[in-house]
């Protein structure tokens, strides 16, 4: 910031202050203190604002706070802190040394580090314990980083009604807990400040439980389709010079699905046998799980969703074979050389009766998938008592949930 700017802010802050004093005047436990004016500090000013907080801004340039939709308060940076005692950081912590010369202004207050981070490790510290060195007065709790803006914006719905933080000082923690309980969400106190870095790698976390199944999955897919594409059409080419390519599209990716599905689902219920075995073995089911075990276990929704997904495309396959091109032309041709030759052909009831046996059993099995697929929702768990889930989730013993 350069000289000019700080004189600027300095004036503004000391031209905006009789403003401060003609808005109503809340408890300073009411009022709430954001810095930064960017897209997370306005998303955050929303959704104060719906259960009465007094929300005062601070920022670098409070003159331009005409671009603010409610006409809050905007203050310079120090001003902004002296009027809460609860102060939102929703600036990026490479910008964070700005804070240094404000610290005497921080003093006694709580800091809320919204901070998130573009990778892992990006820093060799956490932001909020960053933070906290930067400004040692205050008390500084990390949390609410988990939210997107857009998600603040729209106040909280089921999937993100759960907030975490951390940090050092209980009160602190209580204070931020009751603005976030306020707000609609339900926030969670993972610990002390320690486990900032852990709060802040979260929402890097790139579907971490279905790493190993999608690998599987995809693994499996490519192994089949190519044992199908020499199997068939590279083999009907090579010994009979017959270019049935065409099929790779339709015939072999419905081939490759129900095998890969069937070999996830026994996938998702082997672990569950192998570890009631072990119990049995072990004559006891209050100890670990091998490792390797445990990890197993805690994919298997993973496991058994995937196999549903390739069921049900398998499925679709099946459904669209009467429309393709080749099937309808060997129909035809078929009757157009019966016309020519005058022949007729007898309705065989065996066929028929081995056919719909085939596709009713298809039916039925694809039904009793989608019912093993909804019973492990968690909301159609929560609904079941433990014989009910039991009884439709056979292969899945209970003592097993003990280590997931
Ligand atoms: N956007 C999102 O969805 C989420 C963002 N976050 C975190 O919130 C923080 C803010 O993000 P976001 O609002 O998106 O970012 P923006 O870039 O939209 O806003 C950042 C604000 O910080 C202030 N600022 C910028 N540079 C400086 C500086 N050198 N010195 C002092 N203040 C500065 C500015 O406010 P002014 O001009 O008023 O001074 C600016 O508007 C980040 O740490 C981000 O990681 C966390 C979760 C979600
Ligand atoms: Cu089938």
């Amino acid at each position: 910031m350069t000289g000019q700017e700080r004189s600027e802010e300095k004036s503004e802050c000391v031209s905006l202050s009789p403003m401060m004093e003609a808005v109503p005047a809340l408890p300073e436990s009411e009022r709430v203190c954001v810095i930064g004016t960017g897209d997370l500090g306005r998303s955050l000013c929303l959704r104060l604002l719906h259960p009465g907080y007094g929300v005062v801004f601070g920022s670098r340039r409070p003159h331009s706070s005409s671009r603010l939709p409610h006409g809050e308060q905007v203050l310079g940076h120090a001003a902004a802190a002296q009027s809460a005692h609860l102060i939102f950081i929703a600036v990026q912590r490479e910008h964070y040394d700005f804070l240094v010369p404000l610290a005497n202004q921080f003093k006694g207050k709580v800091l809320v580090d919204l901070s998130k981070n573009l990778r892992k490790n990006q820093y060799p510290e956490a932001n909020a314990e960053y933070l906290q060195s930067l400004v040692p007065g205050a008390e500084v709790v990390k949390g609410f980083n988990t939210l997107s803006a857009w998600s603040l914006q729209n106040g909280p719905s089921d999937a993100n009604r759960q907030v975490y933080i951390c940090g050092e000082s209980v009160e602190a923690k209580q204070a931020v807990i009751a603005v976030a309980t306020k707000l609609g969400f339900s926030a969670l106190d993972r610990g002390s400040i320690s486990v900032a870095r852990e709060l802040e790698d979260f929402p890097l976390q790139l579907f971490p439980q279905w790493r190993h199944p999608l690998r599987i999955a995809i693994g499996l897919s490519a192994a089949f389709f190519f044992y199908l594409l020499i199997r068939y059409v590279i083999y009907a080419y090579v010994t009979q010079g017959k270019d049935i390519s065409f099929r790779i599209m339709v015939s072999l990716a419905n081939q490759v699905c129900p095998i890969v599905s069937l070999i996830m689902l026994s996938l998702c219920y082997l672990p569950g046998v192998l570890a009631s075995f072990l119990q049995l073995y072990r004559g006891t089911k209050y100890r670990r799980f091998p490792n390797w075990l445990d990890r197993w276990m805690l994919c298997r929704k993973q496991l058994g969703l995937l196999s549903l997904g390739f069921a049900f495309l398998h499925v679709l396959y099946t459904l669209i074979i009467p429309i393709r091109y080749s099937v309808m032309f060997w129909v035809t041709e078929h009757t157009v050389s019966l016309i020519r030759e005058n022949r007729t052909t007898m309705f065989d009831t065996t066929t028929a009766w081995h056919d719909d046996s085939y596709l009713s059993l298809g039916i039925l099995g694809f039904g009793l998938y989608v019912l093993l697929g909804i019973t492990s929702l968690p909301s159609v768990i929560n609904s079941l008592s433990w014989r009910e889930f039991s009884f439709v989730q056979v292969g899945s013993p209970g003592p097993v949930t003990l280590n997931a």
